[in-house]
């Protein structure tokens, strides 16, 4: 089976490539090809297809995204081009090979309004433009593909690329303080995690498992980014990754403006990706280890 992965070197597809690395002795029967922006941009409909005919995939993971929240309200064209159309391009491919499609989403398509994790069902109603450009993307799949799984997924941190907890560092190694927003609650997820689910699902579906629909996958624990970024530097102190405990204020959004509006809770249930695929929730604090000791190895 040819499965082709889309966004080489983002953050999950990079841990994606560690998971296939590991899982290198076990015959999986599976051909993996990660492709970068560079050779294949899912913007162009035509990159879409010569990929498509050179490749011929059995099976397509999207891992490809723009996924720069705030300049997205000034880029909105950009956004829509990777988010939405890039989606419908590869969802048309992958029709006419009639072949499934595994899609990352987020949980920015929420609005923030609910008090309980929201299950796959639920109404969305994104606040910001990478939302609304992401929810456009799931859109397109449904249309054009019945064979889909579509992951949402949320607050991905990884050893790779940039993310909260790298912010975090940086800042904890530049600044003796500065602020986090303390109302907006959400689940982190280590991509490693993610990733090891992605591959159990590849291989799930490689031998006929066809539980197709939108799923929720994020960290099995809520926390407010003020609390994650507490966790962060505590953490990265204990392990000397940072000399000094930076001070962090904790902010209201209010106090912390920024051009695209976040869910104020935007926590996600996991319960049915653990019972159709058997997928289990990221431990985040254990890859929060994984990522600082990453760092300490480092510096
Ligand atoms: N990061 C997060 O916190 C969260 C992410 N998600 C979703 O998870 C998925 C993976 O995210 P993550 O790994 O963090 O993202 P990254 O930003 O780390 O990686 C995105 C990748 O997409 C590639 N890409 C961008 N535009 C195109 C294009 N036109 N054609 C082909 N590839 C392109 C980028 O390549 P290049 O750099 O060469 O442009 C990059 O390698 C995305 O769908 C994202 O929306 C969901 C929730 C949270
Ligand atoms: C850097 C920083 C951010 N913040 C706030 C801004 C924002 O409300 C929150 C998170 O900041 P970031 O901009 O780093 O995170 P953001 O880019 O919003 O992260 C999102 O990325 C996309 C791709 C997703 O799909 C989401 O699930 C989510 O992970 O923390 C502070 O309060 N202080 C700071 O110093």
């Amino acid at each position: 089976m040819n499965i082709l992965v889309v966004g080489k070197y983002g953050q999950l597809a990079s841990c994606l490539r560690d998971v296939v690395k590991q899982e290198k002795n076990t015959d999986t029967g599976i051909n993996w090809h990660f492709l970068p922006s560079m050779q294949l941009n899912i913007a162009e409909r035509k990159s879409v297809q010569q990929t498509f005919a050179r490749i011929n995939p059995q099976l397509v993971i999207n891992t490809a995204a723009y996924t720069q929240v705030d300049k997205a309200e000034e880029e909105q064209d950009k956004a829509i081009a990777v988010n939405q159309l890039g989606c419908k391009y590869l969802a048309i491919a992958c029709a006419n090979l009639n072949i499934p499609m595994i899609h990352i989403s987020t949980d920015y398509v929420f609005s923030g309004d609910a008090q309980t994790p929201y299950t796959p069902g639920e109404k969305t109603a994104p606040g910001c433009t990478y939302g609304l450009s992401k929810f456009l993307g799931e859109q397109e799949v449904m249309t054009y593909l019945n064979k889909f799984v579509i992951i949402r997924t949320a607050w991905v941190f990884s050893e790779y690329g940039k993310n909260f907890v790298r912010t975090m560092l940086k800042l904890a190694r530049e600044k003796q303080q500065f602020g986090v927003v303390n109302d907006q609650v959400g689940n982190p997820t280590y991509a490693g995690d993610l990733a090891r689910g992605i591959y159990q699902i590849a291989v799930a579906i490689k031998g006929g498992e066809k539980q197709w629909g939108i799923y929720h996958y994020n960290g099995a624990s809520s926390v407010s980014w003020y609390q994650f970024a507490r966790e962060i530097v505590d953490m990265a102190k204990d392990k000397a990754v940072i000399p000094l405990l930076p001070k962090i204020a904790p902010l209201t959004t209010l106090q912390y403006p920024t051009p695209a509006k976040r869910p104020a809770y935007s926590s996600m249930c996991n319960e049915k990706i653990m019972r159709k695929w058997r997928v289990v929730p990221s431990d985040w604090k254990k890859g929060l280890a994984k990522v600082i000791e990453n760092e300490q190895q480092q510096f």
